[in-house]
């Protein structure tokens, strides 16, 4: 289910918005060719699968982006329950080891092409090489990554979300078909906000990310359409 009826477009726009009428404004002036839409936690705490509903229905492939990381049992209930939802891709921590990993994906077997990817979190892009240390991981941030996506490929799982600097590494080690999906892009000259391990969609790409993450460079835009267009011709170009 990775091609849909949508093509295959790589920007995933992260609708973080405490205002659902805000991000519907938003997502009226988009067309599901050109972006997939991704909801994380603030949207789905505040708006539930309703809103998640809402976006299916109106033609867009959508990301549930809740990184689930608790018991096998727990998490193999939660993407079940996300493949009801009929989203396009799930996620869940990696960290939560390879048996809730496993779990995870035996519990998507029943809905076949149906099925979400299903991808893990490996370490989040907001995160330095200082901040991993002090949760006790001694290597450093791409060690970290490029363990936890063995770990992810050998669990049987679709890709890792990862940052766009361990893009080139994980793609010659893991090879093509396993999915990088790439947050804290930043066209040259936005602001990182709280991202640390950043890189531009163009050279996001051209690093091996198969789908870029992209929020606030969008959202936050004056004009939200034409800076989805400005970053769709700069990955064509
Ligand atoms: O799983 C994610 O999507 C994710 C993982 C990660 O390591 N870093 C990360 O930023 N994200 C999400 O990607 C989005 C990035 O948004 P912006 O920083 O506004 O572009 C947010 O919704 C984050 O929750």
């Amino acid at each position: 289910m990775q091609t849909t009826r949508n093509g295959d477009p790589k920007v995933l726009i992260a609708l973080d918005f405490a205002d659902e009428q805000q991000a519907l404004a938003l997502v009226a002036q988009l067309d599901p060719a050109q972006c997939r839409l991704k909801v994380g936690k603030e949207m789905f705490t505040l708006f539930g699968p309703e809103f998640v509903r809402t976006l299916v229905a109106k033609g867009f492939d959508v990301f549930l982006d809740l990184k689930f990381h608790d018991i096998p049992n727990t998490v193999a209930k939660a993407v079940a329950a996300a493949a009801e939802l009929g989203v396009w891709m799930v996620n869940v921590h990696a960290s939560g080891g390879s048996r809730m990993m496993e779990a995870a994906k035996a519990a998507l077997a029943p809905y076949g092409d149906r099925a979400p990817l299903l991808i893990a979190v490996t370490v989040l892009t907001s995160m330095t090489a200082e901040e991993l240390n002090q949760t006790g991981v001694l290597r450093s941030p791409a060690e970290q990554v490029l363990a936890l996506a063995r770990l992810t490929q050998q669990a049987g799982l679709d890709g890792v979300v990862c940052s766009a600097q361990e893009a080139s590494l994980l793609k010659s080690e893991l090879g093509p078909d396993f999915k990088l999906v790439t947050p804290g892009i930043r066209p040259a000259g936005s602001d990182a906000g709280d991202q640390r391990r950043i890189m531009t969609p163009e050279l996001a790409l051209k690093a091996g990310s198969d789908y870029l993450v992209i929020g606030r460079p969008i959202t936050q835009a004056e004009d939200p359409a034409a800076a989805l267009s400005a970053i769709n011709a700069s990955l064509h170009g």
